[in-house]
């Protein structure tokens, strides 16, 4: 997958959120939790023209526990509703029902107290940027007993509902954001957690970018995982360290960059370092 978001597929995408949005009654935003704000257009408020949202940190299972904690709390400080989820298990995802009808409660007991509504299902439109696993959410959340209830009279013919529940409808096609390169830290976070394709960037300066920030932030990981008696002040010296250790050297002794960038992203990706997070709220 490689994302190119030139002005007319931006306006593609969005025409299509907004035809979406018609549809129906509350958002699921879905980001990363190991980069949620990276992983997160950074427009979102315009683009969901006030609907109700709730916030979904997905692949919290490879996100650092304790910062998840502290990303529920900020974005529950900003008065938006989050929900933590595994959407490849399952986990989580058995609380977003409830999430749903509290938040368009009130204007359904308003329609329905003036009779504008008969009671029915809440309808819901996830939305994220690529990769961030939409498709893998609604499948879980259709489940093995996809109830489809075809299209809706009036609208879009090719939109289809999956019932989730027993009052929670939601549509089977994700809308797509596109993620926003505001400065460049957020094309590396959205690179090393593998939102985009490393190949759109340097690989070395990825992997760099990621031994910056464990450096400072989980440096026993990086002890323990690659044998090292002390972390150098600087990620290039822990980059010659590391490959050092795993015998990346060309000839006369040099190390080999690309190679030790490849071991260490190989070990990112198959989370030999462990549940890590790469954002943190903060601190105000
Ligand atoms: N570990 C883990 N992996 C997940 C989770 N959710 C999705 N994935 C994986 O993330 C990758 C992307 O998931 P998709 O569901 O295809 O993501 P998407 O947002 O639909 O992607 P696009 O079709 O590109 O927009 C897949 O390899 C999924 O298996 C999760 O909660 N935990």
């Amino acid at each position: 997958m490689t994302i190119q978001w030139f002005p007319g597929h931006m306006a593609k995408a969005r025409r299509e959120i907004t035809e979406k949005l018609k549809l129906i009654d509350v958002v699921f935003e879905l980001v990363d939790a190991r980069v949620p704000l990276a992983s997160r257009n950074p427009m979102i408020d315009e683009i969901t023209a006030g609907k109700p949202r709730l916030l979904l940190l997905n692949k919290a299972d490879m996100a650092d526990p304790e910062v998840t904690r502290l990303w529920v709390e900020y974005f529950q400080g900003k008065g938006l509703p989050v929900l933590v989820l595994n959407s490849k298990t399952g986990q989580g995802i058995n609380k977003i029902e409830a999430a749903a009808k509290e938040l368009v409660k009130e204007k359904f007991d308003k329609m329905k107290a003036k009779g504008i509504i008969k009671p029915r299902a809440v309808r819901a439109l996830i939305l994220g940027i690529p990769n961030v696993g939409k498709s893998t959410l609604i499948n879980r959340m259709a489940g093995k007993n996809i109830a489809v209830t075809g299209d809706k009279p009036g609208v879009t013919k090719k939109q289809q509902w999956i019932k989730v529940g027993s009052s929670l409808e939601l549509l089977d096609t994700p809308g797509i954001l596109w993620p926003k390169f505001e400065d460049q830290s957020i094309g590396l976070k959205l690179a090393v957690t593998g939102a985009i394709k490393e190949t759109l960037l340097d690989f070395s300066e990825i992997v760099l970018f990621a031994l910056n920030y464990y450096k400072d932030h989980y440096p026993e990981r990086l002890q323990e995982r690659y044998n090292l008696e002390e972390i150098p002040e600087e990620a290039i010296q822990l980059f010659d360290a590391i490959g050092k250790k795993r015998g990346c050297l060309m000839s006369g002794g040099l190390i080999d960059y690309e190679k030790t960038a490849e071991i260490v992203l190989r070990d990112i990706r198959a989370e030999k370092l462990g549940r890590l997070s790469y954002e943190r709220p903060v601190q105000v």
